[in-house]
């Protein structure tokens, strides 16, 4: 998908459509918090990069450890978490020997069909070892978009959290074509976290957060701390993703951004890549909070 299309949202406009959201009243009367705990529900957002070793193509086990025992700990204190989560595509392609640049659908959906086993029984182990049930949701973008479908998938999502469960999402790329996908997962968490009505979202990734430029390409640059709009100044900022097993880059963040704050959910893009990633925000390591206006969509309880 090209910058342009991206930036536009096309063809995937209509999952940028706000929807009803079911923020917690108790967040929404919070001035602007910069801690994870002040949240009620929580979604969490894994890139591609951060779950898998891109050299060797193995799982980062310690590292997603780590982030399962932060997860483990919001919990505790009273926390729902869902998690997004992508990899299925970079794991799978590693299992089958697929090391071209580009795959043909059919290649990239059998990778996704092999990788997201992988991927679900990463997660089923590290959070047992916390005597956490996790639940996989695999969706399509029909399931976002028709109406029925999503009340469906929001409450399917919403019982699993009441079940204490810790819900792993992803998209069913096995089935899905680049038609008619999210193309990337930054959206498709944007939409997750409006479905539950989170009061964060949390996008970790292998940046600090959005910098005035791609930190990758200009030395110059420096770390954007607070965003109340995202304004074509703040989108000019933004660049794609670097090659690699990465889709979407901060352009598809700021989208996903546009959607969360329109629920008058807050955003978060942080850095995952050393271990224990949401404890580190807790201690106020620097990363990028996108602030709902307070005119934001009126919360209510669930
Ligand atoms: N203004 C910017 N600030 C930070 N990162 C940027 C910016 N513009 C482009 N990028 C790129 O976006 C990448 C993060 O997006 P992406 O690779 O899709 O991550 P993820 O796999 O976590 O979704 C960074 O590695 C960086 O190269
Ligand atoms: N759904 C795909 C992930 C696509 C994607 O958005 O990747 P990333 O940019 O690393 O978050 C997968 O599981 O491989």
């Amino acid at each position: 998908m090209g910058r342009e299309e991206l930036r536009r949202g096309t063809p995937v406009k209509e999952f940028e459509a706000p929807i009803r959201t079911y923020r917690s009243d108790a967040y929404a009367l919070l001035p602007t918090p910069r801690r994870l705990a002040s949240a009620r529900r929580i979604t969490v957002k894994i890139g591609s990069a951060l779950i898998l070793d891109q050299a060797g193509g193995a799982i980062r086990e310690e590292w997603l450890d780590s982030l399962a025992d932060d997860i483990a700990r919001l919990r505790g204190r009273g926390q729902d978490v869902a998690v997004v989560s992508s990899g299925a595509v970079a794991i799978g392609r590693h299992a089958l020997d697929l090391h071209q640049n580009t795959l043909s659908k059919t290649d990239r959906q059998a990778a996704a069909a092999v990788g997201q086993v992988q991927l679900a029984r990463a997660y089923t182990e590290t959070f047992a070892r916390h005597r956490l049930t996790v639940a996989q949701i695999l969706l399509t973008p029909d399931d976002t978009t028709e109406r029925h479908r999503l009340a469906n998938v929001s409450a399917t999502l919403i019982n699993l959290l009441n079940f204490q469960t810790i819900p792993v999402v992803n998209e069913n790329d096995a089935i899905t074509s680049c038609g008619a996908s999210f193309g990337d997962n930054d959206r498709l968490a944007a939409r997750t976290a409006q479905l539950i009505g989170s009061d964060i979202l949390v996008l970790l990734s292998n940046v600090a957060g959005l910098y005035s430029a791609d930190p990758y390409e200009s030395s110059s640059t420096v770390l954007i701390r607070e965003v109340h709009n995202v304004t074509p100044e703040i989108e000019q900022m933004a660049g794609g993703a670097r090659p690699g097993y990465s889709a979407g880059g901060m352009i598809s963040k700021l989208v996903a951004a546009r959607m969360a704050l329109a629920s008058g959910c807050t955003m978060i893009i942080a850095d995952g890549r050393d271990t224990h990633p949401l404890s580190a925000i807790d201690a106020g390591k620097p990363c990028t909070w996108f602030h709902p206006s307070p005119a934001a969509p009126i919360a209510r309880k669930t």
